[in-house]
């Protein structure tokens, strides 16, 4: 995938849409601070945000309190007094931005007639409407032409983009890319003509009728049973052929779905209109699906009816238009949505925590039943997964009459391409249980990684107070071990002291604020790296420094939000994560250069990432840090310079402490190595073959000291 980019006047995607590799590049924009509107794809070499479009439900802000950055070491880049000040703000430097370049963008009046290409001339009459990145106007034929429809149609849309627009920088619009690409495809309108007149791009096409938005809007703000499900089932098909053309359309929303002109003969069909977000989800050359990947800091879509994996960033495929496809109905047919209603700077993070607290149950209560059984096959989907569109097609044939002339909607592409294929009679039944890919809740699951290691001696101290820590490390220090690993629970420390680190020398601070800057520094300067860190509930923090690392250089980040942007700009200087912890909801994130990685991935999630973490695995990618506050856990997975291959990594979850499966791995000779307690930060190295890290998300559940002793005893007997 190509790097992320910032910048400010590119929004949609100038690429040649026969190269996928071009597809990928994105918006960034802080997902957990992300208004309502979304990012569109942009050019390979400034991209640029992309600001946000009619903007229904409003425009989020960005906001980052209180993150500090810092940076020391003896690498080259080694600057104390800029650090100093180095106070980082990220994120709304875009927003502002887009600002400037929408009023940028609609500078010079819209030209009287227009003519491109070999078009007839067409006058401009009234607005049809008007978009974040364009405006459309019924063109009326003047001059050349015949037909009433077609290419030389008497009245047609024009879409009109200025070339100074948000998505014009690099020349046509991307969408023009993709129109190019997908002309004829079922329920697209056709487009017939585009060129440059003047200063506006233009886009001669059918003219369409009113939106489902306008349709809901003035119909009490709901539509009947009968009328969604045909939706459904029409904007099945005409995904299904969109899909098939190897595309997914990435912002499915009432808005974007258009009748038929009223009054023709296409007045009940339906069309998708909107191309600009448009990405391939299978690469043309090779055929094969596009890779999987996580950008937490990039959005694509539309706040309201974004699936949850567009909102931390995932790549788009197929499930996510159907995710969309999915609240648009539910919205359609029941007026809101539970996630309405969030203002402020944090808006698309609170939408995205609330899509994932809303059960299917909830979500569609006083919905028929085919609604909820939709919402949770699209919901559970692969990354790569092909829909299976009769079946869910079929979910909905009970609900309309089986007359087409008394219809709402036409329901055209169910019935041809399904009557050849008895798409209505679709089995059902062979329904296989699913292994569901967002996994447990945020309050009561352990997740256990296992990972083979070299044994070594190890001590472990668990229940230290503050006061006790320090007698702790002077004995081991007496006994050539070294602290590897800290952890808190319940305002207590856990340290784990080690005979293999590798360090020669190391000193700890416990502070009541996190990440002490003074103190770091200070033993920066005297050749002391970050080795470990723990944030306590009460808002003490720990941090051990060592000498005797590989690293030469080192910058940490207090964050409020998990600050992948930081991350990712780290990474481009050649730091990676080497250890991270949080203290209540703030993030703490150290990066090292020359550790002993070569390149790291994110997964960031708010129930554990599963199917990311698999995909990770097969890319050779290892868990190696893990922290979580309330809200959401964050993996790192690295790339080691020993090839990852070689180690087994697996992953156990559990609502108890798994001291059974921890026995049983014990009989077949595989040790813990460490126990990780993500909700809340319990880490605990201990010796052995194996590394455990034992996740927890609500301290009620944390092991209890006596299993912890009964554990432990079972180690080192
Ligand atoms: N072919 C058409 N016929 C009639 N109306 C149209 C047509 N195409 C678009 N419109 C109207 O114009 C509006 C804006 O169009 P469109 O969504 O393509 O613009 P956009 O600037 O790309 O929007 P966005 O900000 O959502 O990206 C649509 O919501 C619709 O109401």
């Amino acid at each position: 995938m190509p790097d992320l980019r910032r910048g400010v006047r590119q929004s949609k995607k100038p690429v040649n849409v026969d190269n996928a590799d071009a597809d990928a590049d994105v918006i960034v924009v802080p997902t957990a601070r992300r208004g309502t509107r979304r990012g569109k794809a942009q050019a390979p070499k400034a991209p640029m945000p992309r600001p946000a479009g009619r903007g229904r439900g409003g425009r989020g802000m960005v906001n980052q309190n209180n993150n500090v950055e810092l940076i020391g070491g003896r690498g080259p880049q080694l600057n104390l007094d800029v650090a100093l000040r180095d106070q980082l703000v990220v994120g709304n430097v875009a927003e502002n931005l887009v600002a400037d370049c929408e009023e940028e963008g609609s500078t010079s009046p819209v030209p009287e007639r227009v003519q491109v290409g070999n078009s007839p001339t067409y006058m401009l009459e009234r607005k049809l409407g008007k978009g974040g990145f364009g405006q459309v106007y019924v063109g009326r034929r003047v001059t050349g032409g015949s037909g009433n429809t077609g290419p030389d149609a008497l009245e047609v849309a024009l879409k009109l983009e200025h070339r100074n627009g948000k998505g014009c920088n690099y020349g046509p619009p991307y969408e023009w890319q993709v129109y190019s690409a997908l002309n004829g495809c079922y329920g697209l309108p056709m487009v017939y003509h585009k060129g440059r007149h003047g200063d506006y791009y233009i886009l001669v096409m059918d003219k369409l009728g009113p939106s489902l938005w306008d349709v809901w809007n003035s119909s009490n703000q709901t539509l009947p049973e009968e009328m969604v499900a045909c939706i459904a089932v029409e904007s099945l098909s005409i995904l299904e052929q969109f899909h098939l053309r190897g595309f997914v359309h990435g912002d499915i929303k009432p808005e974007n779905f258009l009748l038929g002109p009223p009054g023709t003969a296409n007045e009940k069909k339906l069309y998708l209109v909107d191309l600009g977000l448009a990405s391939k989800w299978r690469d043309t050359s090779s055929g094969n699906h596009v890779d999987y990947d996580q950008k937490p800091d990039v959005f694509r879509g539309t706040v309201r009816y974004a699936s949850v994996h567009a909102h931390l960033g995932r790549t788009g495929s197929r499930r996510d238009d159907l995710e969309s496809l999915a609240y648009t109905l539910i919205f359609l047919l029941k007026g809101k949505l539970p996630w309405q209603g969030f203002t402020g700077d944090n808006k698309g993070f609170l939408v995205c925590k609330k899509k994932m607290a809303t059960s299917p149950d909830n979500l569609c209560y006083f919905c028929p039943s085919p609604f909820k059984q939709f919402l949770e096959m699209v919901t559970n989907m692969r990354f790569d997964e092909e829909p299976n569109y009769s079946k869910l097609i079929a979910l909905f044939e009970n609900c309309f009459v089986s007359s087409a002339s008394l219809r709402p909607i036409r329901i055209d592409g169910a019935l041809k391409v399904g009557q050849k294929r008895g798409r209505m009679i679709s089995n059902l039944e062979d329904t296989q249980p699913r292994k569901k890919l967002r996994l447990g809740t945020p309050t009561n699951q352990w997740i256990t990684v296992y990972t083979s290691r070299t044994p070594m001696k190890q001590r472990y101290h668990y229940n230290v107070t503050d006061a006790r820590l320090h007698q702790h490390v002077e004995q081991g220090k007496n006994d050539g071990i070294y602290i590897s690993s800290v952890a808190s629970a319940k305002n207590f420390w856990a340290v784990i002291m080690d005979a293999g680190t590798g360090f020669t020398s190391q000193v700890h601070e416990i502070s009541p604020v996190f990440l002490r800057k003074e103190w770091i520094m200070e033993q920066w300067e005297k050749n002391y790296y970050i080795t470990s860190l723990a944030g306590a509930q009460n808002g003490n923090a720990l941090v051990v420094m060592s000498r005797g690392t590989p690293y030469t250089q080192q910058s940490y980040k207090v964050s409020d939000v998990f600050p992948f942007k930081w991350i990712n700009k780290k990474w481009k200087e050649g730091f990676l994560v080497t250890s991270m912890t949080t203290a209540g909801n703030k993030w703490g994130i150290v990066m090292s250069r020359d550790s002993s990685y070569t390149t790291q991935v994110v997964e960031l999630d708010f129930l554990y990432p599963s199917e990311g973490i698999h995909r990770r695995w097969e890319n050779g990618y290892r868990i190696t840090s893990a922290a979580a506050n309330e809200d959401q856990a964050a993996f790192i997975l690295s790339a080691s310079k020993r090839r990852s291959q070689d180690f087994a990594q697996e992953t156990l979850r559990t609502t108890d402490f798994p001291s059974t499966h921890v026995k049983i791995r014990k009989m077949g000779k595989e040790f813990v190595h460490s126990i990780h307690m993500l909700w809340k930060n319990y880490v605990l190295k201990l010796a052995g073959s194996y590394w455990v890290v034992v996740d927890c998300i609500d301290l009620a559940l944390r092991p209890s000291e006596k299993s912890l002793q009964n554990l432990l005893k079972m180690m080192f007997v």
